[in-house]
């Protein structure tokens, strides 16, 4: 009845919205969702009423996609209107002062300014390769802390592409101060907080000394960080820039490299000032966590699946050798498809951006008679859901890790819905992809993985810990 009063107070055209769990008076579905795991959420409502899911969230629409069909549809071929991101997400951004970061802009000329895809250029071979080595180094001091060095590569990785800045090799200050930064984003940057926050947003005047308003001291934490993050790298390499000898001789990165083309493009002082902003915040957005969770996901499925492991360590002995006289390199990729495999089954097996960041319909639509609002609506693509990374049909057996499924010839089982869909998609996956072979291969050149005494995980990953948020 309820659902039947909101199709008709907002005029749905005659078309029912799409199916999903009937919603409580005011509050809508948002009491029902595992905060914790919500892909969890997500999914089973996916199973129980379909490939597309209408829930609400307080008054927000939430349209949830289940299946890479319907992603294509709508992400992909109808681009033109699911390229935007929900408007709400605005109020969070400007709270916790991330109006800097392009992943959550709407699609507009300032994001069109800020989207910089990061090609799959093998110039940035060198310096994943650099600090893969590094990573190994790490971890054979301390491989308790994997976590940390985990982050510390990803995230050395994106500075020197961007800045050619170069990291310290453990507890960097800089890099702490990110970290920071990016466990908050993390937590607040999802549908289930903006519409909680667009709903009582005297929430965001709350003092912050109040048990419970930790995201008030989170605002201010990342208010104080946000400067330092967006500026401090820019000045390094406008400094560098500026004192190289002869002039134009600085090392190259993503940012010196647009700033160069930029001075070539315009002489207008108005135009250049606001191009430089645009550069500035948009090398400031590729901080993404994924790749470290990638990696703690990788090193999960080492652990429970030795017999992958042993397959993959073969493989990389057969190539270099079993006495380690030389470590892997670019140049073995090729010869190496079972660790290709593992690689693309590791982001399969537990997607982690398993609810991507929200799009949103900027008109009205319908879809297989199906009415999709426009505006405060979030499209969420589950990835994680049973049409998706989880389809029976596309992935057989699909909760078991099975980097085998990846080599058929005939027909590979296709990953890139991990990356999201249209005008959106994942500006650094090509950088990703690179970063997790040059850990992953290096990692299984030199260790073996294994269950500690009493770690209690099985096959399914059943008994992990998970924390919920933007990424897992
Ligand atoms: C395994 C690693 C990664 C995964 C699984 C991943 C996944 C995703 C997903 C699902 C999205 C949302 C796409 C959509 O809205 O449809 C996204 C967006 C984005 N990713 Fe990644 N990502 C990874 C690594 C990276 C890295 C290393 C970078 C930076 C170099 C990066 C930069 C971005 C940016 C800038 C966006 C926002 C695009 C936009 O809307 O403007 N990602 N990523």
């Amino acid at each position: 009845v309820v659902v039947q009063f909101l199709q008709k107070k907002r005029n749905t055209k005659g078309h029912p919205l799409p199916p999903g769990p009937p919603p409580l008076p005011f509050v809508g579905n948002a009491i029902g969702i595992d905060t914790d795991r919500p892909w969890l959420t997500y999914s089973k409502w996916g199973t129980e009423y379909g490939e597309i899911v209408y829930s609400r969230l307080f008054s927000q629409d939430v349209v949830i996609i289940n299946s890479e069909r319907i992603a294509r549809d709508l992400l992909d071929r109808r681009s033109h209107n699911y390229s935007t991101r929900p408007p709400e997400l605005k109020d969070v951004l400007d709270f916790f002062s991330h109006d800097y970061s392009s992943t959550f802009l709407p699609y507009s000329d300032k994001w069109r300014l800020r989207y910089i895809p990061l090609k799959a250029v093998t110039s940035f071979r060198p310096i994943q390769m650099r600090h893969a080595h590094r990573l190994i180094i790490n971890l054979l001091a301390s491989s308790e802390v994997y976590g940390t060095h985990f982050y510390t590569f990803s995230t050395s990785i994106i500075m020197s592409i961007m800045y050619d800045y170069a990291i310290a090799p453990i507890d960097d200050t800089f890099l702490k101060l990110i970290q920071r930064s990016l466990e908050i984003d993390i937590k607040v940057f999802r549908p289930e907080v903006a519409a909680f926050l667009t709903e009582f947003p005297i929430l965001k005047k709350l003092p912050a000394w109040l048990p419970g308003a930790s995201f008030v001291r989170d605002a201010i934490v990342q208010r104080t960080l946000a400067s330092t993050i967006v500026d401090m790298p820019f000045e390094h390499v406008k400094n560098n820039m500026a004192s190289s000898k002869p002039a134009g001789t600085a090392a190259p990165s993503v940012v010196s490299n647009a700033l160069n083309r930029m001075l070539v493009k315009t002489e207008d002082e108005g135009e250049a000032a606001v191009l430089e902003e645009g550069i500035k915040e948009a090398s400031a957005t590729g901080y993404a966590g994924s790749t470290t969770s990638t990696l703690c996901i990788f090193l999960l499925a080492m652990v429970l699946y030795p017999e992958v492991q042993a397959r993959a360590q073969a493989e990389i002995d057969s190539i270099i050798g079993e006495t380690l006289e030389r470590l892997p390199d670019w140049d073995d990729r090729a010869s190496l498809p079972y660790i290709n495999a593992v690689i693309l089954e590791t982001l399969r097996w537990f997607p982690v951006a398993p609810l991507g960041v929200a799009h949103a319909a900027v008109n009205e639509d319908i879809y297989e008679g199906y009415y999709i609002p426009k505006g405060q609506s979030n499209i969420i693509i589950s990835s994680y859901a049973r049409f998706m990374s989880r389809n029976p049909d596309k992935y057989p057996n699909p909760s078991r890790f099975i980097p085998e499924r990846h080599m058929s010839k005939v027909n590979p089982a296709d990953i890139s819905f991990v990356f999201g869909f249209g005008r959106r998609v994942c500006a650094g996956r090509h950088v990703a992809d690179a970063s997790l072979f040059a850990a992953i291969v290096n990692i299984l050149a030199v260790f073996r993985v294994e269950r500690a005494p009493g770690w209690n995980i099985g096959p399914d990953a059943e008994g992990v810990k998970w924390t919920g948020g933007l990424t897992t």
